[in-house]
């Protein structure tokens, strides 16, 4: 049975996620996305389920960052849950008690007018995690009155939900993302996903344009792009890539290979199955025998045989 590392502790959107991509795995709570990782790296668990992006906040920095920088880890697997958030309080407390409320960074974005609406004068303070938060403000002594979180982390911790639905809106989905030691990839499925970081050699005018071209040219989609910066001083940025496909594919391969000659690095973070199962629509010209073909052309003309 794996041992998968995840954001806790119980309670959390990332456990969910974590019970839906690993069904009957091992969990380890961790107290936070770095941490999660290292037990990982470290070998304490097999792998960990974090989150990478969120449909209404964007990016999780620090999950893009460790991904980045830190000792490599390859990403196997992704998942798209619904997040849904709720106002969780210790029984007896009404929405004119609370006047400081605990959870997570991108809950508070996420839950922005409700907050703005219901609670405008309550001040909101960053937990290390929603069941973090809903786990504090279960002490009777806690200097928080309400969390926002998981329902389900309501349940566990004992608190009473005063409010469901809180999100701005209905529809918003986290990604979250299986990562393993490097090790053999996931075989391709036909509707794959790569991600990858590239690091700019040197900064001159079409720098990004070039790194895109790479990826055109050989007609591979991106689903994400994402600055974020060297910590090198301002304007210094590297570039999170995600593409359609699977690096054992033609077009994928002989892009990563280009992008791989014009960048000063290139971290290749994995190739897995699209949670959404799309199979990229492939232009003409840029198909696995499409690329071989044209590799057995140039083969013939260097023997001769024009
Ligand atoms: O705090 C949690 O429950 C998490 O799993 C983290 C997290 C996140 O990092 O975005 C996951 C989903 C929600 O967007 C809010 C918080």
């Amino acid at each position: 049975m794996p041992k998968l590392a995840y954001l806790g502790p119980q309670g959390t959107f990332c456990e969910a996620a974590l019970r839906i991509l690993v069904p009957g795995g091992e969990r380890l709570p961790c107290a936070n996305v770095t941490a999660a990782l290292d037990a990982a790296r470290s070998g304490e668990a097999d792998g960990a389920v974090v989150p990478l992006e969120n449909s209404v906040e964007g990016a999780i920095t620090v999950t893009l960052d460790e991904l980045a920088w830190g000792e490599p880890l390859l990403i196997t697997a992704e998942l798209l849950l619904p997040v849904e958030f709720s106002l969780l309080v210790r029984p007896g407390t009404e929405m004119a008690h609370i006047k400081r409320v605990y959870t997570h960074p991108a809950a508070i974005t996420q839950c922005r007018n409700f907050l703005a609406r219901e609670l405008p004068d309550a001040v909101v303070v960053a937990a290390p995690s929603t069941a973090a938060a809903a786990q504090e403000v279960s002490m009777e002594d806690s200097p928080y009155d309400a969390a926002i979180g998981p329902a389900i982390a309501g349940e566990h911790y004992g608190l009473h939900e005063l409010a469901s639905s809180m999100g701005d809106r209905d529809d918003t989905v986290t990604r979250f993302v299986r990562v393993s030691r490097p090790g053999v990839l996931p075989e391709p499925t036909g509707a794959d996903r790569t991600s990858l970081v590239a690091f700019l050699r040197d900064d001159h005018p079409g720098a990004l344009l070039e790194m895109l071209s790479e990826f055109s040219v050989r007609g591979v989609n991106l689903t994400r792009i994402e600055s974020r910066p060297t910590g090198d001083g301002i304007g210094h940025y590297f570039f999170h890539f995600d593409a359609e496909g699977h690096v054992a594919e033609a077009r994928v391969g002989e892009a990563l290979s280009g992008l791989h000659r014009l960048s000063a690095d290139v971290r290749f973070l994995g190739s897995y199955p699209r949670a959404d199962r799309v199979s990229p629509q492939l232009r003409s010209g840029t198909t696995d025998p499409d690329f071989s073909e044209a590799a057995d052309w140039i083969a013939r003309i260097r023997s001769g045989r024009v």
